[in-house]
């Protein structure tokens, strides 16, 4: 198995606060790998830091091999490796499949308008891909009518549209209700599954984390504390601890 992500001592302060320092961490190609801990441990900087939302302060960040780390946003998404946001970003007065177009006429970085974002083949994949998640009888309304959790499973198929290689997802379950929670665990695993994307996950739910990913790595107060597969970190006694200390 190779690498399809390298992160190596990749530190970053905001002022004062070192929220990462000296995090080194793989993800293997064609896995789905969690990043779990407590409330403030740096993980949505790590991930911020990996597409290029803010330089880091040291270390280096390799994706299929080429160093990433004074790339901006745009072009790391062209290289395939795009993130989605705790907070969904859809254009609620728009229909499901207007979002869905916008959405794959992002990955050029051109302004392009709906009109211009419009294509039979597009239209056809944007179509396909509702039905993945399950909404394509929805597909004509505004998607600021939908619930919450819907929304989510339409800022997941947005992101599909662009094809990626790897999809970096920042707690995709919160909000959700517990029947959605398990739909999209298993849209999740079969994006990974049918389409070969790698998933890389923040999340705060265990119990998803652990049904979700094959590895997962764990931070406290901005570093790697433990890593491994779901039942070994689990178990983990630091991991324990950083949770209890941590309330
Ligand atoms: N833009 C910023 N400016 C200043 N401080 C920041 C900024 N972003 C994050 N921080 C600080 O960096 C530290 C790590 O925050 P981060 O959001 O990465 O943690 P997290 O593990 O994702 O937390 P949560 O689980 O609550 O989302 C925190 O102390 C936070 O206040």
């Amino acid at each position: 198995m190779t690498a399809i992500l390298k992160v190596a001592g990749v530190s970053k302060a905001f002022g004062g606060v070192q929220a990462n320092r000296n995090v080194s961490l793989e993800v293997e190609a064609g896995r789905i790998v969690g990043l779990i801990g407590p409330n403030g441990s740096g993980k949505t900087t790590l991930f911020s830091s990996i597409v290029g939302y803010h330089p880091i302060d040291e270390g280096s960040i390799r994706f299929e091999g080429q160093e990433i780390s004074r790339l901006r946003v745009v072009d790391i998404a062209r290289l395939g490796l795009i993130r989605t946001f705790q907070q969904t970003r859809i254009y609620g007065g728009m229909t499901c499949v207007e979002n869905m177009l916008i959405s794959s006429s992002q990955r050029d970085a051109r302004l392009l308008d709906l009109f211009q974002a419009r294509s039979p083949e597009r239209e056809e994949r944007a179509g396909d891909l509702l039905d993945f998640v399950g909404l394509y009888p929805k597909r004509k309304l505004e998607a600021g009518s939908l619930s919450f959790g819907q929304q989510k499973l339409l800022e997941f198929a947005m992101a599909l549209m662009n094809q990626p290689k790897m999809l970096m997802l920042d707690e995709p379950t919160a909000g959700i209700n517990p029947t959605l929670i398990n739909g999209l665990i298993d849209r999740l695993k079969r994006a990974n599954e049918q389409f070969g994307i790698t998933l890389f996950v923040i999340e705060h739910n265990m119990r998803v984390i652990m049904n979700l990913a094959e590895h997962i790595y764990c931070l406290a107060h901005g570093e790697l504390l433990a890593d491994g597969r779901p039942e070994e970190v689990q178990n983990d006694p630091r991991v324990l601890d950083a949770y209890l200390g941590a309330h």
